[in-house]
């Protein structure tokens, strides 16, 4: 079974990410590892974090020369920012006069709910962790999952399709989504210029007010054949594991798949996409589709379309013009605490998602298609697809 987990604190020494499961033999390159990092760390309105660090993943086991050898992979994600932090938070615990307190509670992020959870006098210790710094991780392990699909032929890329009220409008094609991957520079991640310049000035229109913006980015998975997921139990279902996945993303607050919410305001004969045989894209079948409003999953079970997954990301809640709150020790209405901030995530939370994506996929691509080696799941995978092409 492929599993991942991670640990480590925004301002600690450093992220951990561990990823078991994998076949041995799949290529794995550092570089790209370290580029899809980068990608992360990218987009227009992110704070001054962003200039402290430059991700790169230490790989500790599982690799030698390049390929997997079926051990868990550890991999170690320095914080550069750690330096900085070191006397602010005190390895002594109780020691007052070094910690930097989050003396109010910001709303919207983790503060008040943690501090009453884990019974701490500040919300210090509750965004640590709750920080999507975390996310950095799940990059590191996600771009090993990407490697493994990739021996398959399987690709997963995102793109954004709002920031604030600002829409890119059309559907976008796999190409141009993928194309976008390739790019240097990173503004707004968005396949239209022009979408993409209405996105830059909802990031500046909240920069100018201290305010912080949201929006949407969207997920799609490239060359996945028909069969992977089930109907069979509810924990197995795709679109579920996928939907849990991406709504585990700091700030993502609602996951659609395919047209999901506008079909509900939809009739079915517009919504569902008719079946044709022996047309022209049919990838892995002759059964072939003319439109993809299902976002390549029914019943649970990926049908050989593109799957595409939508985040919906509420806007960051740390504000430099701060909303309402209550002073921890005196419990006076106070303004929420300010701290250097991110303003617009939503490129950075669609790479992150990719990650996510392709850790689930690859799960799932593990367990229907087996083998201890590469060789032998390659094998299974490419006999499945004989058999489906046949069918
Ligand atoms: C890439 C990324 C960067 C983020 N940066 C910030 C930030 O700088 N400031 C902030 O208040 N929240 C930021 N967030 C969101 C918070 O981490 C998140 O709102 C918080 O952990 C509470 O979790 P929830 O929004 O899922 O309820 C970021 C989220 C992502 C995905
Ligand atoms: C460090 C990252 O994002 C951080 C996520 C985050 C939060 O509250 O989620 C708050 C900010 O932390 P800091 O106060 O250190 O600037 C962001 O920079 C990252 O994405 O690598």
């Amino acid at each position: 079974m492929l599993r991942f987990s991670t640990a480590g604190e925004s301002h600690g020494e450093s992220l951990v990410a561990m990823v078991s499961g994998l076949p041995a033999g799949v290529v794995v390159e550092q570089e790209f590892i370290d580029r899809e990092m980068w990608r992360r760390q990218k987009g227009y309105g992110r704070g001054g974090r962003m200039r402290i660090e430059r991700d790169s993943a230490h790989i500790l086991s599982g690799v030698r020369h390049g390929k997997t050898i079926g051990s868990p992979i550890a991999m170690v994600i320095a914080n550069n920012d750690w330096k900085n932090w070191t006397e602010i938070l005190p390895v002594e615990a109780g020691d007052a006069t070094k910690h930097k307190a989050v003396a109010s509670p910001r709303p919207g992020h983790a503060d008040l709910a943690g501090s009453l959870k884990y019974d701490f006098p500040d919300a210090r210790y509750v965004l640590e962790r709750a920080s999507a710094r975390e996310s950095a991780a799940r990059v590191a392990a996600g771009a090993v999952a990407k490697m493994l699909l990739r021996a398959v032929g399987v690709e997963v890329a995102s793109h954004v399709i709002r920031v604030g009220k600002a829409e890119l409008g059309r559907a976008a094609t796999w190409e141009e989504i993928a194309a976008l991957q390739l790019k240097d520079e990173v503004l707004l991640n968005c396949v239209d210029a022009e979408a993409e310049a209405a996105m830059k000035a909802e990031v500046d229109a909240v920069l100018r007010t201290g305010d912080t913006v949201g929006g949407v980015f969207e997920v799609v998975v490239h060359g996945l054949p028909p069969g992977v997921g089930t109907h069979a139990n509810w924990d197995e279902r795709l679109d579920g594991l996928l939907a849990q996945a991406v709504m585990s993303l700091q700030a993502v607050k609602a996951v659609e798949l395919g047209r999901g919410v506008t079909a509900a305001e939809s009739v079915g004969s517009a919504v569902h996409d008719a079946i044709g045989y022996e047309g022209a894209d049919q990838a892995f079948t002759k059964f072939s589709r003319e439109q993809n409003n299902a976002g390549g999953v029914e019943g649970g079970i990926s049908n050989g379309e593109d799957v595409v997954v939508r985040g919906y990301l509420k806007p960051i809640s740390t504000l430099r013009r701060p909303l309402g709150s209550v002073s921890f020790e005196t419990r006076e209405p106070v303004k929420a605490a300010y701290e250097r901030s991110d303003v617009c995530v939503v490129p950075a939370a669609g790479v992150a998602a990719e990650a996510m994506v392709a850790l689930t996929v690859a799960r799932l691509v593990v367990e229907k298609f087996g083998g201890d080696s590469l060789r032998e799941m390659q094998r299974n995978f490419n006999g499945y697809c004989e058999q489906i092409r046949a069918y």
